[in-house]
């Protein structure tokens, strides 16, 4: 025998109704069937809406019949042929006229007792069951009708009906034992006393009546179909790579459902799970699909995580106070309290310093659990031996759940620190000593990030989820936008790795977009993006809360780099080749530093120094692994390096300065090249990056520049290095009689730094340098003799572009 149980919405329709005839059908051809039936969807709802409207004295309850009948008769009209349908639909119409009988009593008396609202309840199962029974018979399959009512044997606590197994058992067994048809349809939900008195089985009674059918008739397994293709690993409205558990033991399907799972309800496997019966899950609509099945043997695959659940609503109440510490008896009366209250306690932790208790409740519960505690302590309170409950509400509980976490090390340490890089804070956490679930109590606005995060920790085929807020989209910032594109399909592929640009912002406009803009079309994006300021730009990507989030700023500007610690701060990483943050007064690198520190958040800017070239990360390793940096000496300015390589006098000074800004070379104002103060800040972050607390004026800047050209705007600039261009001629010449190149050089040494432009000899390390090329030389204790030599392009779009994308890449794996 095999038991199949079809919800509510697998019987929601007349087409549903039929996908499950086909689903048995095809299923009997192994087995004989025991099919139970939930009421069509929403039935039961709008049932006990009907009893509360007559109990309130609101005549629309018999609109409300006449829907609910309505909709039956429908279903027996698309099921039934014409010609078999008239004794079905009289049948129907009595059972409704006999909800309609009861709701007017319930309307007179004003009032309705469970005992009535179970009798109300049945017509729901009892319908749906007759009318699927005579839709098989139309279809000339042998099938037996049973009344639950009559089998499933409970106490008299209505609306929750206590079954009584031993008569049950026997009833079920000597039905099965007379039974001649392969098919039996049933009720499921209902039951009834030893006085015949119609009951229920509380939540997820359907489930229930199937699994106790199960059970007593030792079937070969249980099949719950549903509309999901089974119990998935986390909560697929939540989590988009959610996927569906092939196999689960009953205690984890237990831990799960219980953790909002809905998919079945834990009590319901109780009976099947003590016979060791396997339960399908099924999709009605998806039949093809595998299903999950919870058998007793938990599934070794590897993977020591099953799923991952929560709860939201809940409140965490914690009693403190040092008079507890030592004292027995506190925790009893605690939760006396709260059971006096019946408030159900959803999850305990005691510090071992006893110093307080903390239990998770239900919500709704907290004011009553808090009035109920002071009271139950007013003696202590007043004694000031403990404080006054302290009740937090809009918490949710995260939990991992699998059998095989037992005794696996690494997990918790694995879900913690997932959470902690994504700025999760978690407010307190328990693990029962079957450590199959490992729960932690999280504000309810983190809840979907942490269960993201946590999903793409555990379960290796999820895609890792990078989320990007980009500010600054021009020779740079375009050149990233094109490289993240061009690479996408390659990550996921290759790096399970999903790059998805949410935010845009350039210095008038910013769009955000949390599936992801179209890098093909972020131009127009970003054109019919919302005026706004950085501020807004960062507020955006703070409120999405979203997990694995850079902060890509590819602009010049000075209050883009402000607004870093508000980021940092959110567990937000940063991502910059703007060198203004690092080279701002000292106290703000050294902030931002401590920011990222503090929040194990990433702050990079590798491409502050040589764009694309692995300084800053080639100087951290050396200082790192205890090497010593005594000098350093180096070009690192791509700008000047093109312009002296370039310029020989043939063609003004100023149009080899303006090549190389068309290159892309230059800063956006390319005044701060010519005049030094980019290589100053360069060299000072270096310095500063090897221990040293220097500001720019401590570094001294022998510029070639003219003070002339320096005033005015850049335009003016250009006109007056023209007028200049003797200037610049003499310095060539003078370098070119002496068989010399111009390179501007930036050292430090001692603890002083300097930058100047320097004739370099023929045989020195400096002299071979070509193009927009940059040079660093690190004289260290382990490089004594040769220094450590790091040469290649210094400047330009697609060098940086790709400095940052690797840098965006390490703050994701930070
Ligand atoms: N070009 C190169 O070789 C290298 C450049 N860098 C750095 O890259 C950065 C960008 O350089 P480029 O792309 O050449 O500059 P750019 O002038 O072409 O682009 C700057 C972008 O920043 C935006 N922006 C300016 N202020 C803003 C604000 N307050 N909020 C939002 N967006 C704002 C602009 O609208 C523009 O989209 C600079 O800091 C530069 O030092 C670093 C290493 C090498
Ligand atoms: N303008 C800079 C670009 C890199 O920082 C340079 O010319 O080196």
């Amino acid at each position: 025998m095999q038991v199949l149980k079809f919800g509510g919405t697998s019987v929601g329709s007349p087409e549903a109704i039929q996908a499950a005839m086909t689903i048995v059908q095809e299923k009997i051809k192994t087995d004989p069937i025991v099919m139970v039936v939930s009421a069509f969807g929403g039935t039961t709802d709008a049932l006990l809406q009907c009893s509360e409207m007559a109990a309130a004295g609101n005549e629309s309850f018999r609109e409300l019949i006449e829907a609910i009948t309505a909709r039956h008769l429908d279903a027996v009209k698309k099921l039934i042929p014409i010609q078999q349908q008239s004794s079905l639909l009289s049948a129907v119409k009595t059972l409704c006229n006999e909800i309609e009988d009861l709701c007017n009593g319930i309307f007179l008396v004003g009032e309705v007792s469970l005992r009535t609202r179970d009798k109300l309840f049945s017509y729901g199962e009892l319908i749906s069951s007759k009318i699927i029974t005579a839709a098989f018979q139309a279809r000339k399959q042998p099938v037996a009708w049973w009344d639950s009512r009559l089998l499933i044997r409970t106490d008299a606590s209505f609306g929750n009906a206590q079954v009584d197994f031993g008569r049950t058992n026997e009833l079920l067994r000597d039905s099965l034992f007379e039974l001649q048809e392969p098919l039996v349809v049933m009720p499921g939900f209902i039951a009834s006393d030893g006085n015949g008195i119609s009951t229920t089985l509380g939540r997820g009674g359907s489930d229930y009546t199937a699994a106790i059918v199960a059970a007593a008739i030792n079937a070969r397994h249980l099949e719950i179909w549903t509309d999901v293709s089974g119990m998935m690993t986390a909560d697929p409205r939540w989590v988009n790579n959610a996927k569906v558990i092939s196999a689960i033991s009953y205690q984890e399907a237990m831990e799960l459902s219980h953790f909002g799972a809905k998919v079945i309800y834990p009590p319901t496997i109780q009976p099947v799970m003590n016979k060791g019966i396997p339960v399908w899950i099924k999709n009605t609509f998806a039949p093809q699909d595998a299903g999950t099945v919870i058998q007793l043997e938990s599934y070794r695959n590897g993977a020591a995580v099953r799923g991952i659940s929560s709860i939201n609503q809940l409140a965490l109440l914690s009693l403190e106070g040092s008079g507890m510490v030592g004292v027995p008896g506190f925790s009893r009366r605690l939760f006396e309290a709260l059971s006096a209250e019946n408030i159900n306690v959803i999850l305990i932790t005691q510090g071992s310093s006893e110093h307080s208790i903390c239990v998770g409740v239900e919500a709704l519960f907290a004011d009553r659990a808090k009035a109920a505690v002071d009271r139950a302590f007013t003696n202590e309170i007043s004694l000031r031996r403990v404080e006054p409950l302290i009740v937090e509400k809009d918490l949710s509980i995260v939990a991992l759940v699998g059998e095989q976490m037992k005794s696996h090390p690494g997990i918790s340490g694995k879900m913690f620190g997932a959470l902690g890089r994504n700025g999760v804070n978690v407010r307190a956490i328990a693990q029962g000593s079957s450590e199959r679930n490992i729960s932690a109590v999280i504000a309810t606005r983190d809840v979907r990030k942490a269960i993201n995060v946590l999903h793409e920790e555990f379960f290796e085929t999820t895609l890792r989820q990078v989320n990007l807020f980009i500010s600054g989209v021009g020779n740079v910032g375009s050149r990233l936008l094109q490289q993240l594109q061009q690479q996408q399909q390659y990550l996921i592929e290759h790096a399970r790795l999903q790059l998805r640009v949410i935010g845009l912002a350039n210095s008038k406009k910013i769009v955000f977009n949390e599936d992801g803009i179209n890098l093909s079309s972020w131009k127009q994006a970003l054109e019919m993006g919302i005026p706004g300021t950085i501020r807004d730009f960062v507020e955006g990507a703070i409120q999405r809360n979203l997990r694995n989030t850079v902060f890509v700023d590819i602009t010049a500007s000075e209050t883009v780099a402000g607004v870093y610690p508000l980021l940092l701060e959110k567990n937000i990483a940063v991502v910059a080749c703007n060198k203004i943050a690092c080279s701002a007064p000292y106290a703000y690198y050294e902030s931002l530093k401590k920011h990222a520190h503090d929040y194990n958040t990433g702050f990079l800017f590798e491409t502050n120094v040589g764009a694309g070239l692995p300084v800053i990360g080639t100087l951290n390793d050396l200082l790192k692994s205890g090497d010593r940096v005594h000098r350093i000496q180096a070009v690192l300015s791509g700008t000047l390096n093109f312009v002296f390589n370039h310029y020989d006098g043939t063609k003004p000074f100023a149009g080899v300065v303006r090549q190389a800004q068309q290159e892309g070379y230059t800063e956006p104002d390319p005044r701060l090249d010519l005049g030094g103060k980019d290589v100053m800040r360069k060299i000072m972050i270096l310095a500063r990056e090897a221990g040293a607390r220097l500001e720019m004026e401590d570094i001294q800047n022998d510029s070639f520049m003219p003070e002339s050209c320096m005033q005015g705007s850049v335009e003016d600039f250009y006109k007056e290095m023209l007028h200049q261009e003797k200037h610049f001629s003499n310095i060539y010449e003078q370098a070119k009689q002496r068989g010399n190149k111009l390179k501007f050089v930036a050292t430090f040494e001692n603890g002083k730094a300097a930058v100047g432009l320097q004739e370099i000899e023929p045989g020195h390390d400096l002299y071979h340098l070509y193009g927009k090329d940059n040079i660093v030389l690190f004289h260290t204790d382990r490089y004594a003799q040769q220094p450590l030599v790091i040469k290649g392009a210094g400047a330009g779009a697609d060098v940086t572009a790709s400095g940052v994308f690797a840098d965006i890449l390490r703050a994701t794996l930070h």
